[in-house]
């Protein structure tokens, strides 16, 4: 046995840089905290030869791997976050579905659920620690091994973006199948999404006992619903995850933990997301920072929103980007990203420019009050 296998979620190195923190929180900070969703992707020359040749859920699975992926981008730029390597989609494969992530094409169900009857398919009770126990372990192992040097991040898919994977069997344009559930199968539509709510919170407060100092949702398929669908079918589930995960750390005595909910291309319900018990919001890049904050009325922290693609700009432009991002958002109650994840053909050089401009503009602004 590795002599990790023995590492326990106790006695963690102390948090040397807690800005991240206490930005979604709303509190003061001495800089905007930034990272990159996908900031542990094949963007970075040594992640691409460390995954070399291993199937991707093979090293989803591999606690060693995960902290090593983790902290690879964090080697190269001071970001103020980690963020745990692994995927959304290990939640249906705790829910006994078979996923495989084909090269050049993505993640595939070989069986998506096609009919409501197909819901007896998956498992009726899920055990995280026997399913995602890797998940869990990964984390506590990468707490230890940052030593201190920035929060550590979890996370999970929010129900509705899982369910239409579950259903369509990977990417789509239209989410047709998916869609097609929420309007002729409405009933099997919530018991699924019900499902779904029932193991990620269970998901999440696991990760929060491994090690987890902070949580994000990623509704990454909001934007094909509409503002009607998504206040039946996405949005009550994303409130009853952050009001569950709360109530149960509460009731097992551990301390509050912020919430971040992105839901892509959703700002048609903004005001919702703003008061749905998360503690930040994420943004893509198709919102306005202002419209943004006034729209949330500062109830919220705010976390976005650089379209990824300003990456493919010189660093001079990346600088005035940003520039433009912070004094829009302002310096307080935000943490800096980009609208969505890094693609593989960016830049390292262009992230580093990216994390700086952040940090400097920031400091000048905050110096200058
Ligand atoms: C929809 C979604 C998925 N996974 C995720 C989402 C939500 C965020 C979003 O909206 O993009 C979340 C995710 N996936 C991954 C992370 C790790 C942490 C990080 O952000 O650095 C996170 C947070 C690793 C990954 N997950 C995946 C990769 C790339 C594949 C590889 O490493 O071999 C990484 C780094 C694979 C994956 N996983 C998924 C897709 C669509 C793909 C294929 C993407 C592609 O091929 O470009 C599902």
């Amino acid at each position: 046995m590795d002599e990790d296998d023995h590492i326990l979620p106790k006695d963690f190195p102390e948090l040397k840089n807690d800005t991240f923190l206490r930005a979604a929180r709303g509190e003061e900070v001495e800089h905007v905290p930034v990272w990159c969703m996908r900031q542990a992707g094949r963007y970075l020359p040594e992640f691409r030869e460390f995954r070399a040749g291993k199937d991707f859920f093979e090293t989803c699975r591999s606690p060693e791997d995960c902290c090593e992926l983790t902290l690879q981008p964090l080697r190269r730029f001071p970001f103020d976050a980690a963020i745990i390597f692994s995927d959304i989609l290990v939640v249906p494969q705790a829910l006994g579905m078979d996923v495989q992530m084909v090269a050049g094409k993505g993640p595939t169900f070989p069986e998506p659920l096609k009919e409501p009857d197909d819901l007896q398919r998956l498992r009726s009770k899920v055990d995280v620690a026997s399913e995602l126990g890797y998940v869990f372990r990964a984390i506590t192992l990468t707490r230890h091994k940052l030593e201190g040097k920035v929060p550590l991040i979890g996370f999970s898919g929010a129900p509705w973006t899982l369910m239409s994977y579950m259903i369509e069997s990977g990417g789509s344009t239209t989410h047709s199948k998916a869609k097609r559930w929420l309007y002729r199968h409405p009933e099997a539509s919530h018991a699924l999404l019900k499902r779904l709510t029932d193991v990620i919170v269970d998901y999440l407060l696991g990760q929060v006992k491994a090690g987890a100092q902070a949580l994000q949702v990623f509704e990454s398929h909001a934007g094909c619903l509409g503002p009607v669908e998504f206040k039946v079918f996405a949005l009550p589930y994303l409130r009853d995850i952050a009001r569950r995960v709360k109530d149960r750390l509460k009731e097992s005595g551990l301390d509050n933990v912020p919430m971040i909910v992105f839901a892509k291309d959703g700002h048609y319900a903004l005001e919702d997301l703003s008061q749905s018990h998360y503690e930040v919001v994420g943004l893509d890049w198709t919102i306005d920072p202002c419209v943004a904050r006034q729209r949330t009325g500062g109830k919220v922290s705010l976390q976005g929103n650089t379209d990824p693609c300003a990456l493919y700009a010189t660093k001079e432009c990346i600088s005035e980007i940003v520039k433009t991002m912070v004094e829009a958002f302002g310096t307080r109650g935000y943490i800096a990203n980009l609208g969505h994840g890094l693609y593989p053909d960016m830049d390292p050089e262009s992230v580093g420019a990216f994390v700086e401009a952040v940090h400097t503009h920031s400091r000048r602004l905050l110096n200058h009050k």
